[in-house]
């Protein structure tokens, strides 16, 4: 089975905007909430002077019913404090030191202005740290002041909560697949968490980091440039997913550099506090601009994701960029853009957790292509087990059976080791004219006899199946157009005709065979084909190795080996052997006179002939040439002389036919007998020899038995 890697889940697109829409919807009202509604505010005229302090007019009501408030947006600011020229002197607010009353996540600098304050004011804001361009102050009343407050640690609770909810998801994916790209995600949020809270000034009042104030502005570059290594990072390990980017090396040294600028501000030299900001808004606008190239390479190559992430990085880059300019007084500003940035950084994480999901469905993929070569490999392994486990009890069942045993045997093996891997109701083997022999093996076999009618009326539509010799499944009906009640699989065996044979296994209901099933069952039944087919060959070679080709007797080898039995035997019961020489008279004159082909029938004739004359227990063969023996067990001499004689009859009264030719043969026959003691038949042999040799001498057509010792 091939799985196809599935990139992008079903519905993603969907739910990915739906989760975007609602986070902008969320970002909205608690943005909009941060917002003096028209009229709840009194304008300020603002005035910077040379020598850094910013003058501030404005004229209160004269009435003095409530009391009024300057807030200003938290810039980073090192030091901040209201001065009247009556000489009211506020409090000093510092950007990297937020007071105990100021809350854990302030928004602004809020100065509660004199109870009585009232009618035309002008004030000095006395501040360090630059970033004149940046002060927005808002003069409203002081519950006013405080919502907004409130609100604006609501909105920064949210970024923050969002963004450590998905380093947290973040974390957990890293744990459960094992895969750097989420540390690098979750790296990546935890740098823009620390950046965002050193931007807005949260981080000098949290507990346990209150010290990193201590790097002022240095330390917010810092952050800046790590941040954006990270970014860098991670983008390239997500977008070059498995696959070199050109520049790789490039953006790797972009990456490095970045972090040995980090380290640089950390170091907190003086001489570089002033330029920290540029260089690090620099770095981080490149690093923006590596990853959108990264992420357009990326789309085109058509990386899931990649395109939404370039949009959600040129919004940030964008926003990030005119921050940068806005603080330094290049840009206008206003607090959508300041809140702007956040959403959209938050955004850009959710977009690229979302897209990080895309793994989790490529771990999938994977997981479900391992299983599924892990399910492949078990059944190749159960497979090649059963194949093997086959051959071995074919190769010792099969050896030594008779001839017409060794296909019953071979496929009633076949069925045993079969039936456990393919489950099935019935199996069937029907092999006709197989090694000369038809052979119906059914399992189960209380179903033979309904099995034999039912073949013997398939007989001509199977035989016509199996010479087709295609493997194939086909319904079985209970009546002829009736449905189906069970699929039968039907196997051909490969046969030498006129022979044929199939193999029909039948599952109950509509379930067919798997290929996989059928595979094995072509595969075992060719298994067994080829045992059957080599046991009986080697049968045949043996009984060829046994036995006189020409005369179908005994061939010498074989009768050495049985006589030398015969005389052991015979040693150890005592009784009595005889060993009978017969060799035919001037057999090379028939030769001469009729040809080879005629001396051959000959030689087959007078064999037959002198077979005829023995019983099953002697024993008869060709010693070679025209020259035959006989081993005569429990015969002593004279019996041995009747027998020998009526050999000699009938060889005598044997009339060969060879086309038009009658040829008449005689024999002579030497006999010799085991005497006592003698346990090995070559003594005995040799005396038959010497009698057969007499025999001859004596005329021919004469039966000579062998006295103990010749003279
Ligand atoms: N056609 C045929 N002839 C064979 C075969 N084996 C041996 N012969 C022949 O048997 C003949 C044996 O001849 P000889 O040993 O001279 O004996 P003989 O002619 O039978 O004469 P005597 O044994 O003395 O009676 C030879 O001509 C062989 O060629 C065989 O397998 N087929």
């Amino acid at each position: 089975m091939e799985l196809t890697a599935s990139r992008a889940m079903p519905g993603h697109g969907w739910v990915l905007a739906a989760c975007l829409l609602l986070l902008m919807g969320l970002f909205a009202a608690l943005v909009s909430a941060t917002q003096l509604r028209p009229g709840e505010s009194l304008p300020v005229e603002v005035q910077p002077r040379s020598d850094g302090v910013v003058q501030l007019r404005f004229e209160l009501p004269a009435q003095v019913t409530t009391r009024w408030a300057l807030w200003f947006p938290r810039e980073p600011v090192s030091r901040l404090q209201l001065v009247a020229a009556d000489g009211w002197r506020s409090e000093t607010l510092q950007f990297f030191s937020v007071g105990a009353d100021e809350g854990i996540l302030p928004a602004g600098y809020a100065f509660l202005l004199p109870r009585d304050a009232h009618g035309p004011m002008t004030l000095e804001a006395e501040m360090a740290g630059g970033l004149h361009g940046s002060l927005r102050p808002v003069l409203a009343q002081a519950t006013d002041v405080r919502r907004v407050e409130r609100s604006g640690v609501a909105l920064a609770a949210a970024v923050y909560g969002g963004l450590l909810a998905l380093a947290a998801l973040a974390l957990a994916l890293a744990h459960a697949s094992r895969d750097r790209l989420f540390i690098g995600f979750f790296g990546f949020t935890v740098a823009l968490v620390l950046l965002l809270q050193a931007m807005n000034g949260h981080l000098y009042g949290l507990p346990g980091v209150r010290f990193f104030g201590l790097w002022q502005l240095q330390g917010v570059s810092a952050l800046t440039v790590l941040h954006a290594a990270a970014a860098l990072w991670l983008i390239e390990a997500y977008a070059m997913h498995g696959r070199g980017y050109r520049h790789a090396r490039l953006v790797r040294g972009l990456g490095i550099g970045l972090i040995a600028l980090a380290a640089v501000f950390l170091l907190n030299l003086p001489w570089l506090a002033q330029v920290s900001q540029a260089v690090s808004a620099s770095g981080w606008t490149l690093a923006g601009l590596a990853v959108l190239c990264m992420l357009v390479d990326a789309g085109r190559r058509g990386v899931p994701m990649a395109w939404t992430l370039t949009a959600a990085t040129a919004f940030s880059v964008l926003a990030g960029v005119w921050i940068s300019l806005s603080r330094h007084g290049l840009a206008p500003n206003g607090p959508l853009l300041h809140f702007g940035y956040q959403g959209t950084a938050v955004a850009f994480a959710l977009v690229l957790a979302l897209s990080l999901t895309h793994r989790i469905g490529d771990y999938r993929n994977q997981r479900d292509r391992d299983r599924l070569a892990r399910q492949d490999t078990e059944r190749r392994m159960r497979r090649e087990a059963a194949r093997a486990d086959l051959s071995t009890a074919l190769q010792t069942q099969l050896n030594g059976l008779d001839p017409g045993e060794i296909p019953w045997q071979g496929f009633r093996l076949l069925m045993d080791h079969l039936l456990p891997l393919v489950p099935t109701e019935s199996c069937i083997a029907v092999l006709r004219g197989y090694q000369g022999r038809d052979h119906l093996l059914v399992e189960p076999s209380d179903a033979l006899p309904s099995v034999e009618h039912e073949i013997n009326h398939r007989g001509l539509t199977l035989r016509r199946q199996a010479v087709a010799g295609l493997a194939l499944q086909q319904p079985v009906r209970a009546s002829a157009g009736g449905p189906a009640v069970a699929m039968e699989a039907l196997v051909p065996f490969q046969m030498r005709a006129p022979g044929w044979g199939v193999l029909l296994l039948r599952r109950a209901g509509g379930d067919g065979f798997t290929t996989e099933e059928m595979s094995v069952i072509g595969e075992l039944a060719r298994v067994v084909q080829l045992h059957v087919d080599q046991a009986a060959a080697a049968v045949k070679l043996r009984r060829s190795a046994e036995i006189d080709a020409l005369t179908g007797t005994m061939n010498r080898r074989t009768i050495d080996l049985w006589i030398g039995r015969t005389f052991t035997d015979a040693e150890r019961s005592g009784r009595p052997v005889s060993v009978l020489f017969i060799d035919l008279d001037h057999f090379k004159s028939v030769n001469d006179r009729y040809g080879h082909a005629c001396g051959d029938d000959c030689l087959r004739a007078v064999s037959t002939a002198l077979r005829s004359v023995l019983s099953d227990a002697d024993m008869f063969g060709r010693y070679g040439g025209e020259e035959f023996i006989a081993v005569l067990p429990g015969r002593d001499g004279a019996e041995a002389r009747a027998v020998g004689e009526r050999m000699r009859t009938a060889v005598e009264n044997c009339e060969v036919r060879h086309e038009t030719q009658r040829v008449r043969l005689t024999v002579s026959i030497g006999i010799a007998t085991r005497q006592r003691g003698e346990d090995a038949p070559a003594a005995a042999v040799a005396r038959a020899d010497k009698a057969l040799y007499a025999a001859k001498r004596q005329g021919r057509n004469c039966v000579q038995v062998a006295p103990a010792v010749f003279s």
